[in-house]
């Protein structure tokens, strides 16, 4: 896949306004959009990371996450270019789909 190059001007504002309507979060100094998730227990969480993660190989994308139990912490950035990409978008509404 083609180096993305990182969201500017306003195809960035728009992406994180609509990203914020969901439920992100951007924090401006590290350039990553996080989302705490939460579901009934650890198979339900598991199973909607399994999901996350195919979706990831098909982007070539790749989330940073942790589980806890039945939490899931996202940060999305796209460390090749040490900001955010249209491929972070994409990998936040292919996560948001697999809820
Ligand atoms: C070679 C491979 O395409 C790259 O290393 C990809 C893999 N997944 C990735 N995921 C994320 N989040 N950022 C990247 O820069 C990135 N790079």
């Amino acid at each position: 896949m083609a180096r993305p190059s990182k969201l500017a001007g306003r195809a960035r504002d728009e992406a994180l306004e609509a990203l914020k309507a969901a439920g992100w979060t951007h924090d401006a100094g590290a350039d990553t959009i996080s989302r705490s998730f939460r579901f009934k227990d650890f198979s339900a969480a598991f199973g909607w990371m399994t999901r996350a993660a195919l979706a990831a190989e098909k982007l070539d994308h790749h989330p940073d996450w942790s589980n806890v139990y039945n939490r899931v912490e996202v940060s999305l950035t796209t460390h090749d270019v040490k900001g955010l990409t249209e491929l972070d978008v994409k990998l936040a509404e292919a996560m948001d789909a697999a809820l």
